[in-house]
C-alpha cells in the first residue's frame, strides 16, 4: 500500500457532486498513468477530492461536511499489480480504499492534518460496495465528459484547481478544529454555549431589537485568521472569489478549505445561541456562506443599506486598527419603519453581532486604518422552504453571478434570483442513467445556444430566456420542481415565477433536441397553453 495522507477540505462553491468526484478521479487516473510511465522511479504527487456523490451514500450527521475530504497520495514505486491497475473503476475504487486504509486504519505515513471524526465517519461511508462500484463510475464517466463537453462547467473546474493549490499557512485552522476552537473561542461564550442547558443572558448585549452582541474570538483566533487571509490573498487571489457583489475585497472562507471549521462553529456553538434567539429561523439552518469583508481608505470605505441573502447573520470583527466603520441598524424589511436608522454599533476585535438578514444594515464609512470582519450567513433550509411560496425560489448563497450570466445552461440548485422574473426552461434530469442525463444536457445546451444567439445575447446581462438543468435533487430544485408540478425525470417546463404561469411539455415521444426547441419556440410565439 502506498503512502498517502489526508487532509479535510471544505466544499467546492458551485460544484455538482458528481462532478468534483469526476474531476478528482480524472486526475488521479492520470496521475495514476505518469506514475506507471515513470516506472515508478519519480515521485509522483496526486491530488483528488473525494465526495460522498452518486452511488455512495451522504448519510452522517452534516451532509456538508460529510460531503467531502480531499487527499494526497505519493506515490513509491507501484508494485505488479498496481501496474496492472488499468481501469478507471480500480482506480476510483482503490483510491477509495487507500484514504480508507491510511485515514482509518492510521497506517499513513505521519498524516499531515488530523482526520476528525466526521472524516473517520465519511470514509466509512466511502467504502465502496463492490456491487455500486459499477454505477458509481458511470456516473463519473457521465460528468467526465460534461466538463469536457460542456462550457457551461468550467467555471466549476475552476475552483477545483483552487482547492488543489492552495496551502495554508496555519494548518491548526484546518485540522482538529473541534478542539482548536475550545481554545480560540471566548472562555464565557464556550461555557455558555456547551453548558447543558445552555443560557446566555450573561453573554449577550441588546444592542437594539432584534440585534445582540457578545464576546466571541479570542485575540489568538482573530490574528490567525487574518494572516491565513493575507496569506491566501497573496498566494491564490486569482482563484479566489468575491464574497458577493457588495464586497470587492473579501473572501470566501469555504473556498479555502475553511468549511469544517465553520460548520464545527456554527452547528455546535451558534446554534444554541440561534436557537435561543430566532427559534423559526434557525430551524434546518444547515448551510452556510462565509466570508470576510474588508474595509480602508484606498478600497471600499463602506457598505450601504441592504438586507442580507441570509436567514441569520453573524458578524464578528477580526481588526485590524481603526477609526470609523460602524455598523448601522434600521428595521426589519417587513417593518413599517424598516428604513428608519435605530441604532449604530461599533465594532471591537473579538466581539461579534447577529441578527436576521432580513435586519436592514449597512457599513458606515471607515475613517482611517483598516477593518477586516468575519461574516457567517446561515441558511435554513426548513424556514426557507416554509416562505417558499411568498417569495420565490430561494436563492442559494453563493453567488457567482458573472460567471453565470455567461452560461447559457445553469444549474438548477443553484439559481441566480432571475428565476423568479424571467421566463426560465427547467429541464428535470435527477435520477436519470448517466448517458440519458448527457444526452439530453447537451440537447438543451445546443437549444440554449441557438436561443440565445437568436435573442442576441449580450455578455454579462441577463437573457430573455434562462435555461436550468437538474441533474440532482439537490439545492433548490426540489422546490423548482414542486414548483413546476411535475414528478417525473425527464420533464421539460418553462417556469414564468413572476407572472404566475407554467408550461409543462406533454408529448409521448422521447424528448430529444428537436423537442425542447420546438417547446421553446412555441413558447416564444405565444402558442403554450399554461398547464
Ligand atoms: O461591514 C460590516 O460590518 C457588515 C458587512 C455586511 O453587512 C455584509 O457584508 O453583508
Ligand atoms: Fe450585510
Amino acid at each position: 500500500m502506498r503512502n498517502c495522507w489526508l487532509r479535510s477540505f471544505g466544499q467546492l462553491t458551485g460544484v455538482p457532486a458528481a462532478v468534483q468526484v469526476t474531476v478528482a478521479v480524472q486526475r488521479e487516473v492520470e496521475a495514476e498513468a505518469a506514475l506507471l510511465e515513470s516506472g515508478g522511479e519519480v515521485e509522483v504527487r496526486k491530488l483528488g477530492l473525494l465526495q460522498a456523490g452518486a452511488g455512495v451514500p451522504a448519510t452522517g450527521a452534516r451532509k456538508n461536511l460529510a460531503r467531502q475530504s480531499q487527499f494526497e497520495v505519493v506515490g513509491a514505486s507501484p508494485s505488479e499489480e498496481e501496474a496492472k491497475t488499468e481501469t478507471k473503476v480500480s482506480a476510483a475504487v482503490e483510491i477509495v480504499a487507500v484514504a480508507v486504509a491510511a485515514g482509518v486504519d492510521g497506517k499513513g505515513k505521519k498524516p499531515h492534518l488530523q482526520l476528525n471524526e466526521l472524516d473517520a465517519k465519511l470514509l466509512d461511508d466511502l467504502r465502496p460496495a463492490k456491487d455500486s462500484a459499477d454505477f458509481f463510475l458511470c456516473q463519473l464517466e457521465a460528468s467526465a465528459a460534461r466538463i469536457q463537453k460542456a462550457d457551461a462547467f468550467s467555471a466549476w473546474e475552476l475552483g477545483v484547481d483552487l482547492y488543489c493549490r492552495y496551502k495554508p499557512l496555519h494548518p491548526e485552522l484546518f485540522e482538529n478544529q473541534r478542539e482548536n476552537l475550545k481554545r480560540w473561542l471566548s472562555p464565557t461564550f464556550l461555557t455558555a454555549a456547551t453548558a447543558e442547558h445552555p443560557d446566555f443572558k450573561d453573554v449577550l448585549r441588546e444592542e437594539a431589537p432584534g440585534v445582540y452582541s457578545f464576546e466571541m474570538f479570542n485575540l489568538e483566533f482573530c490574528n490567525l485568521l487574518l494572516e491565513e487571509i493575507d496569506h491566501a490573498q497573496q498566494t491564490a487571489r486569482e482563484a479566489l472569489d468575491r464574497p458577493n457583489g457588495m464586497n470587492r475585497y473579501g473572501v470566501v472562507l469555504n473556498q479555502m478549505g475553511l468549511e469544517p471549521l465553520i460548520t464545527i462553529l456554527q452547528q455546535e456553538y451558534l446554534m444554541p445561541l440561534m436557537t435561543s434567539l430566532f427559534p423559526t429561523e434557525s430551524k434546518g439552518c444547515e448551510d452556510h456562506h462565509c466570508f470576510i469583508v474588508r474595509y480602508r481608505a484606498d478600497e471600499d470605505v463602506g457598505l450601504d443599506m441592504h438586507e442580507d441573502d441570509s436567514d441569520i447573520t453573524l458578524n464578528a470583527c477580526l481588526g485590524k486598527e481603526f477609526t470609523g466603520a460602524t455598523l448601522s441598524f434600521c428595521g426589519l424589511v417587513t417593518d413599517e419603519k424598516h428604513r428608519k436608522l435605530q441604532h449604530t454599533y461599533t465594532h471591537e476585535k473579538g466581539r461579534a453581532v447577529i441578527h436576521l438578514g432580513r435586519h436592514r444594515h449597512g457599513a458606515d464609512n471607515i475613517e482611517s486604518g483598516e477593518r477586516v470582519n468575519f461574516i457567517l450567513w446561515s441558511v435554513s433550509e426548513t424556514y426557507r422552504n416554509s416562505q417558499a411560496l411568498s417569495r420565490g425560489v430561494i436563492m442559494e448563497v453563493v453567488e457567482r453571478r458573472l460567471d453565470m450570466y455567461q452560461r447559457p445552461v445553469l444549474d438548477m440548485a443553484r439559481p441566480i434570483e432571475e428565476i423568479n422574473s424571467v421566463p426560465s426552461v427547467c429541464l428535470f434530469l435527477e435520477g436519470l442513467p448517466p448517458y440519458r442525463q448527457h444526452q439530453l444536457f447537451q440537447n438543451l445546451l445546443e437549444v440554449a445556444n441557438e436561443v440565445h444567439a437568436s435573442l442576441g445575447r449580450v455578455d454579462g446581462q441577463v437573457p430573455a430566456i434562462i435555461f436550468f438543468v437538474a441533474l440532482q435533487p439537490s439545492g433548490a430544485v426540489p422546490q423548482v420542481r414542486e414548483m413546476s408540478a411535475v414528478t417525473a425525470s425527464p420533464s421539460l417546463v418553462i417556469l414564468d415565477v413572476d407572472g404566475e404561469k407554467r408550461y409543462r411539455l406533454e408529448s409521448d415521444k422521447d424528448l430529444d433536441a428537436a423537442e425542447i426547441r420546438g417547446f421553446v419556440a412555441a413558447f416564444r410565439e405565444g402558442k403554450l397553453q399554461v398547464r
